[in-house]
Parts: structure tokens; sequence; C-alpha cells
């Protein structure tokens, strides 16, 4: 197969992926969640005239002028309302989001008013009708829409939700991603490589960038490079339903990269297999079964900018969320070389500079290297075939934090 470019290549991944169906959780499980139909409120807020201070519940005609001598008749307190009415140079205490009592039709701050002895109080200021009212329904009213579907369930949302009386809300299903580490060389973190080995540190930063878009996760661990080894766990991921199913390591062309192999043996139809861009070139994407299964490379810093490009946007189609890649322009720092054939991601450091944002890319980019990657906040997005820059040149940065 050839190089597709790398727009390509996600338009391919996004083909015919449609979001998932529904289902219903607890607020406290809803958040950054997608609402699935538009939510209605059950009831209206606030559901009764309240007063928005505190102070006393009075007839605005008696305060139109102050100073005005009021008798205190009884209390309004939230949660409690004084069931009784207010008459002329009456006035009932009453407490932030406390019923408005019948007869009153303003509120006279605490603050303006002064006590007399006799526990009758004087308004030492006068006061317009409605004043500090907060009316039956100024927020919602029962039956309207107050969230719209396909809102991301943010802390606002989630609050909204509450106050307009559900328990429960309906929402897109979160996909699983099944994440299956393939190398002979590999152990798990915080084991003891032997003398030729490493720690396999790719799997759990793909899972971090997939739970936090929203994904389920289903690590199915280290396979060594064998195919039926490699088949077997792809099998294990369909079986429990995986959405997504991400394969780590051997897409590359040598002897011991066998991941394409045991995708074709278990039937998977590849969309593509490597993309023109650097790092990432042996990517392979394609359909198995229900699922779509995304080959990423070995390298570490190649696999999380490949996860990046397409993972997420998988993620997020999946979960009905929208997604924007974060690209900026900036300025160069230090020149930089032609590209080849390939779009390259440069790792950078971009800060705030007089002129705009300045990116600073790192001078060796070798796809192992994990610690450029956690060091960088943005990648230099470079096309295929772009001349040489100098620093000062624009430039375009993908930003990753
Ligand atoms: N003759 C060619 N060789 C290579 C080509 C090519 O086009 N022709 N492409 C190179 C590029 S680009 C990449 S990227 C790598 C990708 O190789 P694989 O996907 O087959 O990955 P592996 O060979 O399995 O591993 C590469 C490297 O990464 C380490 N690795 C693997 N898995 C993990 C993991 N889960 N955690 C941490 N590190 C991992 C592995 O030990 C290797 O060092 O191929 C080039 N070769
Ligand atoms: O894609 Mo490889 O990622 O160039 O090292």
């Amino acid at each position: 197969m050839t190089l597709i470019p790398v727009d390509e290549a996600l338009e391919r991944v996004l083909e015919g992926l449609a979001p998932l169906d529904h289902e219903t959780v607890p607020l406290a499980e809803a958040a950054g969640r997608v609402l699935a139909a538009p939510l209605t409120a059950r009831r209206t807020q606030p559901p009764f005239d309240a007063s928005a201070m505190d102070g006393y519940a009075v007839r605005a005609a008696d305060v139109a002028q102050a100073p005005a001598v009021l008798a205190v008749i009884g209390e309004s307190a939230a949660g409690r309302r004084f069931a009784g009415k207010v008459g002329s140079g009456e006035a009932v205490r009453i407490f932030t989001g406390a019923p408005v009592p019948a007869g009153a039709d303003t509120i006279l701050i605490q603050e303006n008013t002064e006590r007399l002895e006799d526990g009758r109080i004087t308004a030492t200021a006068g006061v317009a009708a409605g004043r500090h009212i907060r009316r039956a329904g100024l927020d919602f009213r029962a039956g309207e829409t107050v969230l719209e579907q396909g809102r991301v369930l943010d802390p606002a949302a989630l609050s909204l939700a509450a106050a307009a009386g559900h328990a429960v809300l309906p929402v897109v299903r979160r996909p699983l991603v099944a994440i299956i580490a393939t190398g002979d060389e590999l152990v798990p973190p915080g084991g003891e490589p032997g003398p030729d080995q490493i720690v396999a540190s790719n799997s759990c930063g793909i899972a971090a960038l997939a739970s936090l878009d929203g994904a389920r996760v289903l690590d199915l661990g280290i396979v060594p490079d064998e195919r039926q080894a490699i088949a077997a766990a792809l099998r294990q991921a369909l079986a429990a339903g995986s959405d997504i199913v991400v394969t780590l390591g051997g897409a590359s062309v040598g002897d011991h990269d066998l991941v394409h192999q045991a995708l074709d043996s278990e039937g998977a139809r590849l969309s593509f297999w490597k993309i023109a861009m650097r790092p990432g070139k042996p990517m392979m994407y394609g359909r198995l079964e229900a699922a779509r299964v995304l080959g990423l490379p070995g390298n570490p810093v190649s696999a999380l900018v490949c996860a990046h490009l397409f993972l997420r946007p998988a993620i997020a189609r999946l979960c009905s969320r929208l997604f924007t890649p974060d690209l900026r322009q900036a300025e160069l720092a230090a020149p930089m070389e032609a590209t080849g054939g390939r779009r390259d991601y440069v790792r950078a450091t971009v800060t705030a500079g007089p002129r705009g944002l300045v990116a600073t890319p790192f001078q060796i980019q070798d796809s192992s290297m994990l610690s450029t990657l956690a060091a960088a906040n943005a990648l230099i997005v470079r096309e295929a075939g772009a001349p040489a820059s100098e620093a000062g040149a624009r430039c375009q940065v993908l930003m990753l934090r």
C-alpha cells in the first residue's frame, strides 16, 4: 500500500463512524458525557416568588417614604413559609430563598432597617415595589427545554439538570477501547526488564488519552511477537465488545512485525497501512467485525502522536462530541530543515512572545524519546515537501496541552 496523506487518513478513520447508542446514568456518573436527548424541566424554578435578600417582606406602599415604622408579624424562612398575609403597616421577617408571603410585594433589606425596643422596625430608606424578589419561573418553567441534545455535561449543565428535577440522564454510551501491546522485549511497568528488554510504556499513555476523552479502557496486556498470540488477543478484544481495538507495535515491515498478518488471519478489512507523516508512518486502520482497529507503531512518540491525531477524533465521534484540534499560528524560534515526502509533527515548546506565540523545536526528534514529548506542549506541523524555514518564519502548531 502507498503512503496516504494525513488528512485522507483521518477521513477514512471517521468514515461511517457514528455515535454509539444511549444509556441512562445517574447524575453522579454523567460528568463529561454527552446528552442523548433534549432535557425538559420537570419543575419550575424558583417554584414560588422568593426573596433574594435577608430582610423584611413588606408592602411597597408602606415604605415608599422613609422613615416608616412597621409591625413584624412573623417569619418566612427558606423551607418554611409564613402562612399568613402581610397587611398595611406590617412586615414579615424573611431570609434569602424564602417564599414571599401573600400581601407583600417588595423586600426591605435588613441593612436599611432599625429594630425598635418594642419589636417593631423602622425602614430607614425607601424601597420601590418588586425589589429583591425572584419571580416564580425566573430560571426556567416546567416543560421548557433546559439542555439541548449533544450538550457535553459540564458542571453547570449537571446542576441545571438536577435543579430541573432529573436524577438520571440519557447519555451516549462510552466507547470501549481495547489496548494490546505486542513485543517479546516488553515487561509491564514496574517489572524488572531482562538484559534485552524494556518497559511497555505505551499502553498506559494511550489508556490515559482514551479515558480522558471519555472512553472505557480494556488493557489486554502484552502479547509476544507471534501471529497466533496477537490473533487470540484480537478475539478477546472483540468478545469483550470493544468499539476500537488499538494494537501497539509490530506495525512495520520487520520479520517480527506481525500485527498485519494477525489482522489478516482474523478477517480484518484494512482501509490503509502507512501514512505520509513523521512520526507514525506505519500506522494501519480498518474494520474487524463490528470494531475498528487502529494499529499504532511501537515507537512511543509515534504511538502517542498517532493517537492524538486519529484515536481522539474517533472516540469523539463515537461519543457524539465535536473534536476540534487546537491549531494555532506561531513564529519559529529556530531555523528548520526542509521536510521530505511526509508531513512532520515536530515536538516543540510554544510560549507567548511580544508578537504572539513562539515555537521552539527540540533539536533531537527521535521517535523513541518520551522525555521530549513530555516536555513539549505542542507539535509544529510542517507539510510534506515544505522548504527549509528561517527563524522568525510563521508556522502552524498543534497544541497538546
Ligand atoms: N525497514 C524499515 N524499518 C522501519 C520502518 C520502515 O519503514 N522500514 N519504519 C520505522 C518506523 S517509522 C517506525 S515508527 C517503527 C515502527 O515499528 P513497529 O510498529 O513495528 O514497532 P516495533 O518494531 O514493535 O517497535 C518499535 C520500537 O518501539 C518499542 N516499543 C514497542 N512497543 C512498545 C510499547 N508498548 N511500549 C514502549 N516501547 C515499545 C520497541 O521496543 C522498539 O524499540 O519501525 C521503524 N522501522
Ligand atoms: O513513524 Mo516512525 O514514527 O517515523 O519513527
